[in-house]
């Protein structure tokens, strides 16, 4: 049988099925069309960035966040974005896998020439993620870190001068939170998932480039970039975590788009204020990580989740408690895995 031709330039053989659109196209190609579709996303309405904007992206070492920071470093000098690109990492404190994958990440810094900064939970909130395992359990402790973890990337944000974060979050993810919040009846979360940027008052401006980009997509193209990502799963994550995927990953999001939220809803809604102990932006007097770290410095174990009531100003004597937040406190990177190399083969027209 003659070789397909890609369907884009209709000169090269085409070496892969996109996953997105079922085009058959070159390496090349697909290169072209998952950048240009990014930068679509970036660009589209009033577009996600500023002129002469210092971005932190917040990288993991992982796949998405390694294949962000390749493609904004690319698509700031070839669209004159003048971008200021950070590398933001977060330290959990998870021994045999953060570890691991920031080491990633100080390849990536050299490889992308991007300056990097790591904050650790240990160095914010005197606890690692293995401490809090040992003694919160496994079940609940992605609650405790998606907490830890939202703020603490806003705190390394506001440490590096930096006013916008960028993170990897992609179509897939999307799509489950689509889902989860319908499942939930959270019509807040609902109305604010899809949005490519969320900001409010007083916080620091999140966006998610990757949007519109399937995950499968993101792993081809680190795979035939040849970029060096982490690519294990977190040893604490929950093993059934991702067992249920969206097949119609773009229509759940737009059926989450067009969600409109009725303005005595609004209404109802908890206005934000600020955490009365460390001054990082709050629905309650406590934000959820001061009462999170509360039940924890009381000893608390699984019900440590529950004691988000806690609203004194003060923490009880003896407790480790955050820094307070501030916004200018200090203005101043493997081999892709076997699985990986299996699921892109899969994908590939020989
Ligand atoms: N420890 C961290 N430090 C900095 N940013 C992080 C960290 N963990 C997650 N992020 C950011 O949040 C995004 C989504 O995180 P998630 O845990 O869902 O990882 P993921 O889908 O496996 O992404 P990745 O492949 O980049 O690890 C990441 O792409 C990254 O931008």
């Amino acid at each position: 049988m003659p070789p397909t031709p890609c369907s884009l330039c209709h000169t090269a053989r085409a070496l892969v099925k996109r996953p997105k659109t079922g085009q058959q196209v070159c390496k090349d190609c697909f290169f072209e069309v998952f950048e240009t579709e990014v930068h679509n996303t970036i660009v589209e309405g009033k577009g996600i960035f500023e002129r002469g904007e210092k971005v932190a992206i917040g990288a993991s070492g992982g796949k998405d966040s390694t294949v962000l920071a390749h493609v904004l470093s690319v698509l700031n000098k070839r669209y004159h974005y003048g971008l200021d690109l950070f590398l933001l990492s977060i330290d959990e404190g998870i021994t045999g896998y953060r570890d691991d994958s920031l080491e990633t990440v100080k390849q990536n810094q050299i490889e992308y020439g991007l300056p990097l900064k790591i904050l650790s939970y240990n160095e914010l909130y005197g606890w690692t993620m293995d401490k809090i395992v040992e003694q919160v359990g496994r079940r609940n402790n992605c609650t405790f870190c998606g907490v830890f973890r939202r703020q603490a990337l806003d705190r390394g944000a506001a440490q590096l001068g930096v006013d916008h974060i960028v993170t990897g979050h992609n179509a897939d993810d999307i799509a489950e939170t689509v889902l989860m919040n319908i499942m939930r009846g959270d019509i807040a979360r609902l109305g604010r998932c899809t949005a490519v940027t969320t900001q409010s008052e007083d916080t620091i401006k999140r966006s998610k480039p990757f949007k519109y980009a399937y995950e499968k997509e993101i792993v081809m193209y680190a795979y035939f970039k040849k970029l060096t990502y982490f690519s294990t799963e977190c040893i604490y994550s929950p093993d059934d975590l991702e067992a249920i995927r969206p097949s119609a990953i773009v229509d759940i999001i737009h059926s989450g788009e067009s969600f409109q939220l009725e303005q005595s809803v609004q209404k109802g809604m908890k206005a934000m204020q600020t955490c009365l102990r460390c001054g990082y932006i709050s629905s309650n007097d406590l934000c959820k990580a001061c009462a999170l770290l509360e039940g924890l410095e009381a000893g608390l174990d699984r019900s440590a989740l529950r004691q988000t009531q806690a609203n004194s100003s003060n923490a009880p004597t003896g407790h480790r408690t955050i820094p307070m937040f501030e916004r200018y406190s200090n203005v101043g990177a493997s081999q892709p895995a076997e699985g990986i190399e299996k699921a892109v083969q899969a994908i590939e027209i020989k």
